[in-house]
């Protein structure tokens, strides 16, 4: 028996705490919960050790363990660890992040009736209650009532037996302790899968088949109603059953009250049906969502043989699979050569071979078609994570994944710490996105953290894109990822032709600022005339993004950030969406201010709006195709999966045949009928102050473009740009990912950004101005006077953005040839902090930043 363990804890705080075991001895991986600074806080068990607490130094005990075998598997633990040294971020705070659990602590405990409690319960309805015992009478029948109400020796959760009962924590607590009552951990037990209620209409055959997947009619549905029964009912009544034939028969309980809600129809009249036989409900074993997901699979997805360089890309991947060793791989693939085909036929190849494959997508509600195809190809093998889910949700799909119930997990950066049993295989898809890295403590990058657990795992690593990031093919070129290409799109589909259309020249033409084009307007007319699809990118939401005053040239601000404020115009509820007042809105905190009619600094009535955004693009287009069916894509627009699945299939039917959007239209997107893609101001990204700025457009303008020309009919790209002579803008428009990176490694090498040099961003923050930069001043004499070794530092600088949310913000970039060298300078840099008393939170460290903003 250990005497002490070392928790790791939630805290921005760099190390471990002591605690004194108590009787139950806790094991490495296991949740804790222990006092700390006068509050309780789950952490989990770094160590456990007979290593004495220094003299003087009061070791507090443990006060629960809630976990008897490792909760975290070694393996996640030995992940953790690295990413707490490589990420320089608190070991319990990246701990935190793995674990899905914490709703668990609270109430996911359940109560059972122990041996002790039934003597309890049958001696004491005999004898009466006990004299010797301390509660009061009122208390110990309270006691009663709960070991009565478990006499079943059915489990109950503690929230519904207190609600029973009556019976506090402490109560039960205290008859946990006597023996009465057993406490277990209920998630463990919990079946994964959610028990779905279904009403069912009774008394004739349901068939399954006359459900119609569209959720259209069936032909007479009161027909199936039971004609016998009909002359008892009520009008309700009826309505609920009228309800349920409409469908077939049968229908969710939770769809059924929804719709019942709408008729106005009382709840009571479903229990009465039920009551009487008339509607039965059933509790089908559901697994999380797959039903939706699955259909998605289909309607978006067209099955294929491999082609021979699918099947090579394939081979490739095989071959490692079977090495059982750690082997990273670079597949670059253009956009529409079949990555997800050589993705979905390496999960098969793992399967086979009795391992388990974990898939990161950037975001999960983008790309149904990728999800579905996943779904309609493993079924029950297959667990969703995403943001999407509830607490207790992510716990079930959790558990379920550490007990192998599903073998191939598809899921966004955090997915990466599923607790993945027998994982051979890791595939990161649009490995170059952003949204990999995590913008909060810890600030891990989901794509090389994924390269780190197939490492410690001995499995295989596939990371694709059709535009690598430079991090990604320099580790290609250097020869630490093999690298996989598929040069060209499947079934010898060209490339869409790129035209460029130089803004600066337009305006001089037509003698003023238009949104379009004359090329793109005509362009889009000829698609729309030949009866196919056309989508234009606007990579901004909103009305106009910048409003100023003529008078004076102020900007209108938020007043949490340092950001211009976009307008809004007023939206019509329709179409699912939500009907809102005209507005200014900042995109960055959210907050909200009404129009004002008059400068707020001069009261100047000239007030000018400048920039279209997304819903003036619509609205422009609307205006200049009136036959058009238009659709909107970006966050206004789609706020949810369902907002993005209705909108992908009006697209794929060709009910919408001019979108609008913003990047989220770029984003993986396979419809066949579009073969005209516009670009608007996409360029203007090139001028913000960010190393990454061309590497950025590159991507967005080489994605988007993938749009074009997937199916049969070859696709076309047209471009506006005020800067049609840049390297970024030019090679993208001649598809020439190679050359583009060429160019843009010697500027990184040039200027000792990664992937030539390591990078840290410093942030000093704080809600006062002179604390911001008096941090900053201290911090930027000592990066003076201490000696660096191969350490650049720019700074101290106002940030880009240098009031966001009420927090001044100034910062650093550090620049280091050798990662440990960087690390030992941040964490030398954390220690005069702390010694100065400079916050931890004063300071955030972002390793491997990937917006300097
Ligand atoms: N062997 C094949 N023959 C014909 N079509 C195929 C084949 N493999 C895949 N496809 C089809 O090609 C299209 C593009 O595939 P997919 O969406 O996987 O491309 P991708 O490489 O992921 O492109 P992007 O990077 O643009 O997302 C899909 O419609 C897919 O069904
Ligand atoms: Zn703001």
């Amino acid at each position: 028996m250990a005497l002490y363990c070392d928790v790791a804890l939630p805290v921005p705080l760099d190390r471990l705490f002591t605690y004194a075991c108590g009787l139950v001895q806790p094991v490495v991986g296991a949740r804790v919960i222990v006092p700390f600074s006068g509050q309780r806080l789950m952490g989990v068990v770094a160590r456990v050790h007979d290593d004495a607490p220094a003299e003087g130094i009061e070791v507090k005990p443990v006060q629960a363990v809630l976990d008897e075998a490792a909760l975290v598997p070694d393996e996640l633990m030995k992940l953790a660890g690295w990413i707490a040294q490589y990420y320089v971020a608190p070991l319990g705070e990246v701990l935190r992040g793995m674990l899905p659990l914490n709703a668990e602590v609270k109430r996911q405990f359940v109560y059972r009736i122990g041996e002790a409690g039934r003597r309890v319960l049958y001696d004491g309805a005999a004898k009466g209650a006990s004299r010797r015992s301390k509660l009061t009478p009122e208390e110990q029948n309270r006691e009663y009532a709960v070991l009565n109400y478990l006499e079943d020796g059915e489990a109950a959760k503690a929230s519904a037996l207190r609600s029973a009962t009556q019976a506090n924590k402490g109560l039960l607590d205290g008859m946990v302790k006597k023996k009465w009552l057993i406490r277990e951990a209920a998630a463990e037990e919990r079946d994964a899968r959610r028990l779905e209620r279904v009403a069912v209409l009774q008394g004739r055959e349901q068939g399954t088949g006359n459900r119609d997947q569209e959720g259209g009619q069936v032909a007479d549905p009161l027909s199936l109603i039971p004609a016998l029964r009909l002359p008892k009912l009520n009008e309700n009544q009826l309505a609920v059953m009228a309800e349920l034939a409409a469908v077939g028969g049968r229908m969710q309980v939770r769809d059924l009250r929804d719709a019942l809600k709408r008729l106005g129809v009382p709840e009571s009249s479903l229990g009465t049906l039920v009551k009487r036989g008339l509607v039965g409900i059933e509790e089908v074993a559901q697994a999380f969502d797959m039903g939706g997901v699955h259909a998605a699979g289909k309607k978006f997805a067209h099955e294929h043989a491999l082609n021979e360089t699918q099947m090579e890309a394939l081979g490739t991947i095989a071959v490692a699979l079977e090495r059982n060793k750690f082997a990273p791989h670079l597949l670059y693939g253009v956009t529409g050569s079949g990555k997800t085909a050589v993705y979905l036929a390496a999960m098969q190849r793992a399967l086979a071979a009795g391992k388990s494959s974990l898939m990161l997508v950037p975001e999960i509600g983008l790309t149904p078609a990728m999800t579905g195809q996943m779904v309609a190809a493993f079924g029950g093998e297959v667990a969703l994570l995403h943001s999407g889910l509830t607490p207790d949700e992510r716990a079930e799909q959790w558990h379920r994944i550490r007990r192998g119930e599903a073998k191939i997990v598809v899921g966004t950066r955090s997915a990466v710490f599923a607790p993945v049993v027998g994982l051979g295989l890791v595939i990161v898809d649009e490995e170059h996105d952003s949204s990999y890295k995590q913008e909060e403590t810890p600030r891990y990058h989901g794509r090389d953290v994924a390269v780190m657990r197939a490492k410690f795992n001995d499995a295989v690593v596939v990371l694709g894109s059709a535009t690598p990031s430079l991090e990604s093919w320099a580790n290609a070129e250097r020869g630490r990822y093999a690298r996989v290409e598929m040069l060209n799109r499947v079934a010898d589909r060209p490339l869409p032709a790129v035209e460029l259309v130089d803004m600066r020249a337009e305006f001089q033409a037509v003698g003023k600022e238009e949104v379009f084009s004359r090329k793109l307007l005509e362009e889009t007319q000829a698609t729309l005339d030949r009866g196919e699809q056309a989508i234009i990118l606007l990579n901004r939401r909103g009305y106009s993004f910048v409003v100023m005053c003529r008078s004076c040239g102020e900007k209108i601000e938020c007043e949490n950030c340092a950001i211009s404020m976009t307008y809004h115009k007023p939206v019509e509820g329709s179409d699912g969406r939500a009907q809102t007042g005209q507005r200014l809105e900042c995109h960055y905190c959210g907050f909200r201010r009404s129009v004002p009619k008059v400068c707020p600094k001069c009261e100047s009535e000239h007030l000018y709006y400048m920039g279209a955004g997304s819903q003036q693009g619509e609205e422009r287009l609307q205006e200049l195709f009136p036959g058009a069916r238009i659709g909107r894509m970006d966050r206004d627009t789609v706020r949810g999966r369902s907002d993005m699945e209705r909108l992908l299939t009006r697209l794929h039917a060709g009910e919408i045949n001019l979108l609008v959007g913003t990047q989220m239209i770029a984003k993986g997107h396979d419809i066949h009928g579009v073969t005209l893609v516009g670009v608007v101001g996409a360029d203007f990204a090139l001028g913000l102050p960010d190393f990454r700025a061309a590497e950025r457009v590159f991507q967005l303008l080489t994605q988007v473009s993938g749009r074009a020309g997937r199916g049969d009919l070859p696709g076309k790209v047209v471009v506006q740009t005020y800067h049609p002579d840049h390297y970024a803008i030019q090679f993208a428009a001649k598809h020439d990912y190679p050359s583009f990176v060429a160019k843009e490694m010697n500027y990184r090498r040039w200027m000792h950004y990664p992937p030539y040099a390591v990078l840290a961003n410093v942030v000093i923050q704080s809600d006062k101005l002179e604390e911001a930069t008096g941090w900053s001043t201290a911090l930027g004499r000592w990066f003076e006077k201490t000696t660096l070794k191969n350490v650049r530092v720019l700074g101290p600088a106002a940030a880009p953005i240098v009031r966001l949310k009420r927090i001044y913000r100034y910062h650093f970039v550090l620049k280091a040839e050798k990662r440990q060298v960087l690390g030992e300078t941040l964490r030398a840099m954390l220690q005069f902090a702390e010694e100065k008393g400079i916050p931890r939170k004063g300071l955030v460290v972002d390793v491997d930043a990937v917006h300097l903003m």
